[in-house]
């Protein structure tokens, strides 16, 4: 995988941060404005290696503008992003995906006119080298069960299809951290428990942390090791599914529910 030079631009966190080396991201004050509005307030998030941690938290709490920080489609207002070590709040995107972090988006981003195969061979190419494409392809392909389909059409696929490819897609750029962005939404009951299933997979084989954002709380409470409930831009609580879920006021006022 091609790693840029960290001698260049970042900085070790771990003395500065104080974090032990299992720590795969750390952010310090991170905050995003726009305008007059506060969209990430002053947050401080850790993530472990091979972690899997969901956010959550109502429409607008600044879900979706904490993980555009990390993978640096936005720029911080303030504060700083510690990835496996280094400081790379500065880093632009492409370097991040290189240093091993991916996302999937909400919106689709499959070649429609590509097979599955030419679709998993774009990330692959970034980030394998080319005598290990077939092998790597099938095992992932594999993995999310998709096998049978290598050479159709991408456009041929079930949408929970077309969600397992993109999320085999993220793993093509074999990263230490995937972000996901609402993986099962609009999927029935056995495409999420599909996806579940997968995820801790991966988790287990591979070592990849995870954050996922996620409103489906049935399948944060399938996947998550720890749940992060955001509120206003801010960490308004965080802990187990069971500890979120039992909280009163995230329960009254995330969660819909008055009991
Ligand atoms: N590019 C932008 N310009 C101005 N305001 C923005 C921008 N992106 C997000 N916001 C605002 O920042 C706040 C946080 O938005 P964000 O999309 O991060 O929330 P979210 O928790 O992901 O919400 P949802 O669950 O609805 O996707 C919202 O008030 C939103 O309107």
């Amino acid at each position: 995988m091609a790693v840029g030079d960290p001698t260049v631009r970042t900085t070790p966190a771990v003395n500065e941060t104080g974090e032990g080396t299992s720590t795969i991201l750390q952010t310090r004050d991170l905050r995003k404005e726009f305008g007059g509005l506060t969209a990430t307030d002053d947050v401080d998030l850790a993530v472990e290696e091979s972690e899997l941690r969901c956010l959550i938290g109502p429409n607008g709490a600044g879900k979706s503008t904490f993980l555009n920080l990390i993978t640096g489609r936005l720029e911080p207002t303030a504060g700083s992003i510690y990835y496996d070590r280094f400081d790379i709040t500065g880093l632009p995107s492409h370097e991040r995906v290189d240093r091993g972090i991916s996302m999937k988006f909400q919106v689709p981003s499959l070649y429609e006119e590509f097979t599955v195969r030419q679709n998993l061979r774009i990330p692959l190419q970034r980030a394998v080298e080319s005598d290990v494409f077939e092998a790597r392809t099938r095992e992932l392909l594999d993995q999310f069960d998709l096998l049978t389909e290598i050479d159709e059409p991408a456009t041929s696929l079930s949408h929970g299809q077309q969600q397992r490819l993109e999320i085999a897609m993220a793993m093509g750029l074999e990263p230490k951290l995937m972000l996901l962005d609402e993986p099962v939404a609009g999927l029935s009951v056995e495409e999420t428990a599909e996806i579940a299933d997968i995820l801790q997979t991966i988790q287990a084989k591979e070592g990849v942390a995870f954050i996922v954002i996620e409103h489906d709380i049935d399948f944060v409470e399938m996947i998550a090791d720890r749940v992060t409930v955001l509120d206003q831009g801010g960490i308004f609580t965080e802990g187990t599914i069971e500890e979120v879920t039992s909280n009163p006021d995230v329960k009254r006022i995330y969660l819909g529910e008055d009991d």
